[in-house]
């Protein structure tokens, strides 16, 4: 491979933007790819990909590259020489690679690869927590599963079409996809491709969703004609998919916090033609209380501390606190007891988060079913999913019924 000058300054701008002014790497490579409209589809591969694996192996890389934070912008060339190096790429003869110890780095790489923390690049706290919750070596598995590039995984939209037709018209745009079994609308990319770009998503046939969270909406049980609440929509990857085995038929209730989700999640409705999805903000205590025991099911999809999800956001590994999470696992505990009101009797709940941490699943269900109102539930069954195992994200999902 050859390195290109302006791409490689375009990397080298995104991770300063990234590592010093705290930047997400979704909205940095967005706007890193529409610098150039001259660049062709390797070289906007080569700037989203290098920025994400860098991202991804930043401890690591730091350590070899023995550099600090706040990077200073030869400390990141010097990150940027590391990450060549290691992947066998020939440096030029660039100012900004002169005396690069190429041995060196590929000895240090070897030496702190038998230290974890190091090998998968992550903070100490993240490390203790995870091998507190999973044990030494399901994390060990977990945190090497969780580093690999994500799959792109389409869902079919069944309200417009079926992953037979879909796949056939990918074909012939070259996209070769293959079917999966357990995922029944799922159709998983051969090779990494800008699916966005296609008409085929201009016009509503699928979305993009990792396979695990397109287990959710299957397992919340839904029947066309019923009331479903999805109270922590967001975007809404999960109402459109609810909307499309519903059929259209029923009513789907889409709340959340922010009304910049939901703006999103309405463009959304309408590019995949789900005409049955009403929205509210969730503003006030009010909006729950109208819905109490109407809703025949309801989807907690919570907001979580993201540990299931590292190969798709590498940065968080960065940006998370340990107190965002003791946080964020209060505010668990107060969905499940505020939103699972809305349930009729001989109604089902489902709570899922996209983290692999028992703290914020099965144990904020466990605690939950002792609550006074958990006690009018019970629970039918859950499903722990691990990226080490399934190969799509770590995922919880609880599926739980209303008996009183
Ligand atoms: C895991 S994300 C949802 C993802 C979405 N369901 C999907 O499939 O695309 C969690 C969502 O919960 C929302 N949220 C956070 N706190 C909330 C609360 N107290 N009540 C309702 N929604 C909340 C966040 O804004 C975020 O959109």
């Amino acid at each position: 491979m050859r390195l290109h000058r302006n791409l490689v300054f375009t990397v080298i701008d995104s991770l300063l933007a990234i590592f010093n002014e705290g930047e997400y790497a979704d909205k940095v490579v967005a706007r890193a790819l529409k610098k150039d409209k001259r660049w062709g589809s390797s070289d906007r591969k080569f700037v989203a990909e290098t920025i994400y694996e860098v991202v991804r192996w930043k401890r690591l890389y730091t350590e070899i590259a023995e550099v600090k934070e706040p990077f200073t912008r030869d400390d990141i060339w010097r990150i940027f020489a590391v990450w060549a190096v290691l992947r066998g790429i020939t440096l030029p003869d660039w100012k900004y690679f002169e005396n690069t110890p190429a041995r060196k780095i590929k000895g240090r790489f070897d030496e702190l690869s038998k230290t974890r923390k190091y090998r998968e690049s992550i903070p100490d706290w993240m490390d203790e927590l995870g091998v507190k919750e999973l044990g030494e070596e399901l994390w060990t598995k977990e945190l090497a599963a969780q580093n690999q590039q994500a799959k792109v995984v389409l869902r079919v939209n069944t309200l417009k079409t079926t992953k037979e037709k879909l796949r056939a018209q990918l074909m012939d745009l070259e996209i070769e996809t293959e079917f999966h079994d357990g995922y029944d609308d799922a159709l998983i990319l051969k090779e990494r491709a800008n699916v966005f770009m296609t008409d085929l998503f201009k016009e509503g046939l699928f979305e993009v969703q990792d396979g695990s969270s397109q287990l959710v909406a299957p397992f919340l049980d839904v029947k066309p004609g019923m009331r479903v609440v999805d109270a922590c929509a967001g975007a809404g990857g999960k109402t459109l998919h609810i909307a499309s085995i519903m059929e259209n038929k029923g009513q789907i209730i889409a709340m959340d916090l922010y009304e910049s989700k939901q703006k999103q999640l309405k463009l959304r409705a309408r590019r995949n033609g789900a005409f049955n999805i009403e929205y509210r903000i969730i503003d006030s205590t009010k909006v729950i209380k109208k819905l109490h025991d109407k809703a025949d099911r309801v989807l907690i999809d919570a907001p979580c501390s993201g540990l299931g999800v590292l190969k798709r956001n590498p940065d968080s590994k960065w940006k998370l606190q340990p107190e965002f999470i003791d946080q964020i696992k209060q505010t668990q505990r107060e969905v499940l007891q505020d939103y699972s009101k809305m349930v009729k009797v001989g109604g089902k709940l489902v709570y899922a988060t996209c983290s692999v941490l028992p703290s914020e699943n099965q144990e904020q269900v466990n605690h939950f079913l002792t609550t006074e109102t958990g006690k009018n539930f019970q629970l039918i069954k859950d499903h722990k999913v691990l990226a080490s195992e399934s190969g799509f994200d770590g995922f919880y999902m609880a599926l739980m019924e209303r008996i009183k």
